[in-house]
Protein backbone atom coordinates (compact mmCIF):
# COMPACT_ATOMS: atom_id res chain seq x y z
CA UNK A 1 0.00 0.00 0.00
CA UNK A 2 1.40 3.67 -0.83
CA UNK A 3 -1.42 5.44 -0.06
CA UNK A 4 -4.56 5.07 2.15
CA UNK A 5 -8.10 6.62 2.34
CA UNK A 6 -10.14 5.84 5.18
CA UNK A 7 -13.63 7.75 5.34
CA UNK A 8 -13.36 10.07 4.07
CA UNK A 9 -15.85 12.84 3.26
CA UNK A 10 -16.04 16.50 1.88
CA UNK A 11 -19.33 18.64 1.14
CA UNK A 12 -19.55 22.25 -0.58
CA UNK A 13 -22.48 23.76 1.55
CA UNK A 14 -25.39 20.63 1.17
CA UNK A 15 -23.86 19.30 -1.66
CA UNK A 16 -21.93 16.01 -0.51
CA UNK A 17 -19.06 15.81 -3.11
CA UNK A 18 -17.30 13.14 -1.71
CA UNK A 19 -19.33 10.49 0.66
CA UNK A 20 -17.22 8.06 3.12
CA UNK A 21 -15.11 7.05 0.67
CA UNK A 22 -12.39 4.48 2.11
CA UNK A 23 -9.84 2.51 -0.32
CA UNK A 24 -5.68 1.87 -0.69
CA UNK A 25 -3.91 2.20 -3.80
CA UNK A 26 -1.07 -0.54 -4.18
CA UNK A 27 2.46 0.07 -4.45
CA UNK A 28 3.89 0.12 -8.20
CA UNK A 29 0.34 -0.44 -10.02
CA UNK A 30 -1.81 1.68 -12.32
CA UNK A 31 -5.34 2.78 -10.64
CA UNK A 32 -7.98 4.23 -12.52
CA UNK A 33 -9.99 7.15 -11.02
CA UNK A 34 -13.30 6.56 -12.78
CA UNK A 35 -16.45 8.27 -13.13
CA UNK A 36 -19.15 10.30 -14.61
CA UNK A 37 -18.47 14.65 -14.50
CA UNK A 38 -19.00 15.50 -10.95
CA UNK A 39 -18.29 11.90 -9.14
CA UNK A 40 -16.12 13.88 -6.96
CA UNK A 41 -12.82 12.37 -8.35
CA UNK A 42 -11.09 15.72 -8.66
CA UNK A 43 -12.56 17.00 -4.72
CA UNK A 44 -10.78 13.43 -3.79
CA UNK A 45 -7.64 14.25 -5.94
CA UNK A 46 -7.26 17.75 -3.84
CA UNK A 47 -7.80 15.88 -0.48
CA UNK A 48 -4.87 13.18 -1.48
CA UNK A 49 -2.76 16.09 -2.30
CA UNK A 50 -3.55 18.29 1.10
CA UNK A 51 -5.56 21.45 -1.18
CA UNK A 52 -8.44 20.24 0.92
CA UNK A 53 -8.96 19.32 4.27
CA UNK A 54 -11.33 16.47 4.26
CA UNK A 55 -14.73 17.10 6.53
CA UNK A 56 -14.21 13.33 7.79
CA UNK A 57 -11.62 10.93 7.67
CA UNK A 58 -7.83 10.75 6.49
CA UNK A 59 -5.48 10.49 3.87
CA UNK A 60 -2.12 8.33 5.16
CA UNK A 61 0.78 7.97 3.09
CA UNK A 62 3.01 4.74 3.57
CA UNK A 63 4.70 4.74 6.56
CA UNK A 64 8.31 4.81 4.48
CA UNK A 65 7.24 7.80 3.28
CA UNK A 66 6.88 10.96 5.44
CA UNK A 67 3.68 12.38 5.23
CA UNK A 68 4.53 15.89 6.50
CA UNK A 69 5.62 16.62 2.90
CA UNK A 70 3.17 15.08 1.11
CA UNK A 71 3.14 16.98 -1.79
CA UNK A 72 7.25 16.69 -2.23
CA UNK A 73 6.13 12.36 -2.30
CA UNK A 74 3.17 12.91 -5.54
CA UNK A 75 3.71 14.41 -8.63
CA UNK A 76 0.48 15.68 -9.31
CA UNK A 77 -0.84 16.47 -13.06
CA UNK A 78 -3.86 18.95 -12.02
CA UNK A 79 -7.32 18.63 -14.07
CA UNK A 80 -6.74 22.83 -14.51
CA UNK A 81 -3.62 23.27 -15.95
CA UNK A 82 -1.18 25.97 -14.90
CA UNK A 83 2.17 26.44 -16.25
CA UNK A 84 3.91 30.11 -16.63
CA UNK A 85 3.17 29.99 -20.66
CA UNK A 86 6.13 33.06 -21.06
CA UNK A 87 9.08 30.74 -19.53
CA UNK A 88 10.56 28.62 -21.56
CA UNK A 89 10.25 24.47 -21.73
CA UNK A 90 12.99 23.24 -20.50
CA UNK A 91 13.81 25.92 -17.80
CA UNK A 92 10.49 25.26 -16.40
CA UNK A 93 11.18 21.46 -16.21
CA UNK A 94 14.24 22.00 -14.09
CA UNK A 95 12.75 24.66 -11.72
CA UNK A 96 9.66 21.41 -10.98
CA UNK A 97 12.13 19.04 -10.73
CA UNK A 98 14.12 21.55 -7.98
CA UNK A 99 11.23 22.41 -6.74
CA UNK A 100 10.47 18.65 -5.56
CA UNK A 101 13.63 18.33 -3.76
CA UNK A 102 15.79 17.19 -6.87
CA UNK A 103 19.59 17.92 -7.08
CA UNK A 104 20.97 19.87 -9.64
CA UNK A 105 22.27 17.21 -11.70
CA UNK A 106 19.18 14.93 -11.02
CA UNK A 107 17.45 17.53 -12.14
CA UNK A 108 19.00 18.15 -15.43
CA UNK A 109 19.54 13.88 -16.02
CA UNK A 110 15.60 13.81 -15.37
CA UNK A 111 14.40 16.58 -17.02
CA UNK A 112 16.36 15.79 -20.54
CA UNK A 113 15.59 12.15 -19.78
CA UNK A 114 11.73 12.97 -19.99
CA UNK A 115 12.24 15.57 -22.65
CA UNK A 116 13.94 12.57 -25.14
CA UNK A 117 11.29 9.86 -23.93
CA UNK A 118 8.25 12.00 -25.43
CA UNK A 119 10.49 13.18 -28.45
CA UNK A 120 10.69 17.06 -27.11
CA UNK A 121 14.40 18.04 -26.76
CA UNK A 122 13.81 20.19 -30.11
CA UNK A 123 11.23 22.36 -28.34
CA UNK A 124 13.44 22.16 -24.74
CA UNK A 125 14.40 25.83 -25.41
CA UNK A 126 11.19 27.53 -26.71
CA UNK A 127 8.90 29.20 -24.62
CA UNK A 128 5.50 27.34 -23.38
CA UNK A 129 3.49 29.67 -25.15
CA UNK A 130 4.80 28.90 -28.99
CA UNK A 131 3.83 25.47 -28.25
CA UNK A 132 1.31 23.65 -29.33
CA UNK A 133 -1.79 22.42 -27.49
CA UNK A 134 -0.71 18.76 -27.34
CA UNK A 135 3.28 19.74 -26.79
CA UNK A 136 1.75 21.77 -24.10
CA UNK A 137 -0.13 18.76 -22.53
CA UNK A 138 3.40 17.02 -23.08
CA UNK A 139 5.23 19.20 -20.80
CA UNK A 140 2.55 19.23 -18.27
CA UNK A 141 2.65 15.46 -17.74
CA UNK A 142 6.55 15.89 -17.61
CA UNK A 143 5.98 18.17 -14.73
CA UNK A 144 4.43 15.95 -12.87
CA UNK A 145 7.01 13.21 -12.85
CA UNK A 146 9.80 15.08 -13.43
CA UNK A 147 11.45 14.42 -9.92
CA UNK A 148 10.04 10.60 -10.60
CA UNK A 149 8.02 10.94 -7.02
CA UNK A 150 6.53 7.35 -5.59
CA UNK A 151 3.01 8.03 -6.37
CA UNK A 152 1.86 9.97 -9.25
CA UNK A 153 -1.64 11.20 -9.55
CA UNK A 154 -2.56 12.19 -13.46
CA UNK A 155 -5.84 14.25 -13.93
CA UNK A 156 -6.94 13.30 -17.70
CA UNK A 157 -3.30 12.41 -19.20
CA UNK A 158 -4.11 12.02 -22.33
CA UNK A 159 -6.70 15.29 -23.17
CA UNK A 160 -5.42 16.97 -26.09
CA UNK A 161 -3.14 14.70 -27.54
CA UNK A 162 -2.89 12.13 -31.04
CA UNK A 163 -2.90 8.72 -30.92
CA UNK A 164 0.85 8.83 -31.44
CA UNK A 165 1.24 10.89 -28.26
CA UNK A 166 -1.49 8.94 -26.34
CA UNK A 167 1.10 6.02 -27.13
CA UNK A 168 3.67 7.58 -25.84
CA UNK A 169 2.61 9.02 -23.14
CA UNK A 170 0.70 5.50 -21.94
CA UNK A 171 4.25 3.95 -22.81
CA UNK A 172 6.08 6.05 -20.18
CA UNK A 173 3.24 5.57 -17.34
CA UNK A 174 3.58 2.03 -18.14
CA UNK A 175 7.49 2.14 -17.82
CA UNK A 176 7.66 4.31 -14.56
CA UNK A 177 5.15 1.98 -13.29
CA UNK A 178 7.22 -1.23 -14.13
CA UNK A 179 9.73 0.78 -12.13
CA UNK A 180 7.87 1.13 -8.63
CA UNK A 181 6.02 4.21 -9.06
CA UNK A 182 2.38 3.52 -8.07
CA UNK A 183 -0.13 5.71 -10.50
CA UNK A 184 -3.19 6.89 -10.10
CA UNK A 185 -5.09 8.09 -13.23
CA UNK A 186 -8.55 9.94 -13.70
CA UNK A 187 -9.22 9.20 -16.83
CA UNK A 188 -13.15 9.40 -19.03
CA UNK A 189 -11.79 7.18 -21.76
CA UNK A 190 -12.56 3.98 -20.77
CA UNK A 191 -10.34 2.46 -23.18
CA UNK A 192 -7.33 3.72 -22.22
CA UNK A 193 -8.03 2.71 -18.38
CA UNK A 194 -9.08 -0.55 -20.09
CA UNK A 195 -5.88 -1.22 -21.80
CA UNK A 196 -3.66 -0.15 -18.58
CA UNK A 197 -5.39 0.22 -15.30
CA UNK A 198 -4.52 -2.93 -12.59
CA UNK A 199 -7.09 -1.77 -10.90
CA UNK A 200 -9.82 0.43 -10.49
CA UNK A 201 -11.92 2.64 -8.42
CA UNK A 202 -15.38 4.02 -10.26
CA UNK A 203 -17.17 6.74 -8.10
CA UNK A 204 -20.53 8.12 -8.57
CA UNK A 205 -22.08 11.14 -7.01
CA UNK A 206 -19.47 11.07 -4.31
CA UNK A 207 -19.03 7.40 -3.54
CA UNK A 208 -17.25 4.76 -4.43
CA UNK A 209 -19.78 1.90 -6.22
CA UNK A 210 -17.15 -0.39 -7.88
CA UNK A 211 -13.93 -1.15 -6.97
CA UNK A 212 -11.17 -3.97 -7.88
CA UNK A 213 -8.92 -5.82 -9.84
CA UNK A 214 -9.34 -4.69 -13.58
CA UNK A 215 -9.10 -8.77 -14.73
CA UNK A 216 -11.25 -9.51 -12.04
CA UNK A 217 -14.40 -6.84 -12.21
CA UNK A 218 -14.19 -7.41 -15.95
CA UNK A 219 -14.43 -11.49 -15.66
CA UNK A 220 -17.61 -10.44 -12.78
CA UNK A 221 -19.33 -8.71 -15.08
CA UNK A 222 -18.64 -10.42 -18.20
CA UNK A 223 -20.34 -13.91 -16.66
CA UNK A 224 -20.76 -17.64 -18.90
CA UNK A 225 -20.42 -15.49 -21.96
CA UNK A 226 -18.53 -16.71 -25.06
CA UNK A 227 -18.76 -15.82 -28.63
CA UNK A 228 -18.50 -18.86 -30.88
CA UNK A 229 -18.08 -18.16 -34.57
CA UNK A 230 -19.57 -20.97 -36.74
CA UNK A 231 -20.06 -20.89 -40.67
CA UNK A 232 -23.87 -21.08 -39.83
CA UNK A 233 -26.19 -20.19 -37.56
CA UNK A 234 -26.05 -22.09 -34.29
CA UNK A 235 -29.08 -24.52 -33.65
CA UNK A 236 -31.18 -24.06 -30.12
CA UNK A 237 -29.89 -26.17 -27.15
CA UNK A 238 -30.23 -26.41 -23.70
CA UNK A 239 -26.61 -25.63 -22.92
CA UNK A 240 -27.06 -21.89 -23.93
CA UNK A 241 -29.12 -18.98 -24.57
CA UNK A 242 -28.21 -17.06 -27.83
CA UNK A 243 -28.44 -13.37 -26.93
CA UNK A 244 -27.53 -12.34 -30.47
CA UNK A 245 -25.33 -12.68 -33.45
CA UNK A 246 -22.92 -10.28 -35.84
CA UNK A 247 -21.95 -12.22 -39.13
CA UNK A 248 -20.30 -15.49 -38.32
CA UNK A 249 -20.08 -14.86 -34.48
CA UNK A 250 -22.91 -15.86 -31.98
CA UNK A 251 -22.78 -14.50 -28.46
CA UNK A 252 -24.10 -17.01 -26.02
CA UNK A 253 -24.46 -17.60 -21.92
CA UNK A 254 -23.96 -21.27 -21.04
CA UNK A 255 -26.54 -22.73 -18.95
CA UNK A 256 -25.60 -23.05 -15.33
CA UNK A 257 -23.51 -26.48 -14.67
CA UNK A 258 -22.68 -26.65 -18.68
CA UNK A 259 -18.60 -26.30 -18.97
CA UNK A 260 -16.60 -25.15 -21.95
CA UNK A 261 -15.52 -28.67 -22.69
CA UNK A 262 -19.76 -30.37 -22.15
CA UNK A 263 -20.25 -27.42 -25.08
CA UNK A 264 -17.70 -28.04 -27.38
CA UNK A 265 -18.25 -32.29 -26.97
CA UNK A 266 -21.91 -30.61 -28.00
CA UNK A 267 -20.70 -28.80 -31.27
CA UNK A 268 -18.93 -31.71 -32.91
CA UNK A 269 -21.85 -34.26 -32.07
CA UNK A 270 -23.93 -31.84 -33.71
CA UNK A 271 -21.99 -30.99 -36.58
CA UNK A 272 -21.53 -27.66 -36.15
CA UNK A 273 -18.88 -25.88 -38.52
CA UNK A 274 -17.08 -24.32 -35.38
CA UNK A 275 -14.18 -21.48 -35.62
CA UNK A 276 -13.29 -20.46 -32.45
CA UNK A 277 -14.43 -20.03 -29.63
CA UNK A 278 -13.55 -17.69 -26.82
CA UNK A 279 -14.89 -16.26 -23.64
CA UNK A 280 -16.51 -12.87 -23.86
CA UNK A 281 -14.72 -9.48 -22.51
CA UNK A 282 -17.28 -7.05 -21.55
CA UNK A 283 -16.07 -3.62 -22.01
CA UNK A 284 -14.90 -1.51 -19.09
CA UNK A 285 -17.13 1.54 -20.63
CA UNK A 286 -20.73 -1.36 -20.70
CA UNK A 287 -19.86 -2.09 -16.87
CA UNK A 288 -19.12 2.10 -16.40
CA UNK A 289 -23.17 2.80 -17.89
CA UNK A 290 -24.46 -0.36 -16.31
CA UNK A 291 -23.51 0.83 -12.85
CA UNK A 292 -23.70 4.23 -12.81
CA UNK A 293 -27.23 3.80 -14.22
CA UNK A 294 -27.74 0.95 -11.52
CA UNK A 295 -27.09 3.13 -8.96
CA UNK A 296 -29.06 6.29 -10.31
CA UNK A 297 -31.76 4.51 -10.38
CA UNK A 298 -32.09 2.96 -6.47
N1 LIG B 1 -14.87 24.37 -4.82
C1 LIG B 1 -16.11 23.90 -5.01
N2 LIG B 1 -17.18 24.58 -4.54
C2 LIG B 1 -18.43 24.10 -4.70
N3 LIG B 1 -18.73 22.93 -5.32
C3 LIG B 1 -17.69 22.21 -5.79
C4 LIG B 1 -16.33 22.65 -5.67
N4 LIG B 1 -15.52 21.72 -6.23
C5 LIG B 1 -16.34 20.74 -6.68
N5 LIG B 1 -17.64 21.03 -6.43
C6 LIG B 1 -18.79 20.17 -6.74
O1 LIG B 1 -18.53 18.90 -6.19
C7 LIG B 1 -18.98 17.87 -7.07
C8 LIG B 1 -17.80 16.96 -7.41
O2 LIG B 1 -16.94 17.69 -8.28
P1 LIG B 1 -15.53 17.12 -8.78
O3 LIG B 1 -14.90 18.21 -9.57
O4 LIG B 1 -14.79 16.58 -7.64
O5 LIG B 1 -16.01 15.93 -9.73
P2 LIG B 1 -15.17 15.12 -10.84
O6 LIG B 1 -15.53 13.70 -10.66
O7 LIG B 1 -13.76 15.50 -10.78
O8 LIG B 1 -15.83 15.67 -12.18
P3 LIG B 1 -15.18 15.78 -13.66
O9 LIG B 1 -15.07 14.39 -14.19
O10 LIG B 1 -16.22 16.58 -14.41
O11 LIG B 1 -13.87 16.50 -13.56
C9 LIG B 1 -19.59 18.56 -8.27
O12 LIG B 1 -20.99 18.62 -8.10
C10 LIG B 1 -18.97 19.95 -8.22
O13 LIG B 1 -19.84 20.90 -8.79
Amino acid sequence: MILSVDGVSKSFGSLKAVNNVSFEIKKGRICGFLGPNGAGKTTLIRMIMDIYTPDQGRVTLAPDLTDHDRKNQIGYLPEVRGLYTKAKVRETLLYFARLKGLSKQKSVEHTDFFLERLHMQDVANQKIEKLSKGNQQKIQVIAAMVAKPPLLILDEPFSGLDPVNIKMVSDLITELCAEGVSIVLSTHQMNQAETFCHDILLFNKGTLILSGEMGAVIEQFSGNVLMLETSDEIPPSPLYRLIGREGKVSRIELAEDITVQALLHWLVWSGVDTHSLQPYRVPLSDIFIQEVSRHETR
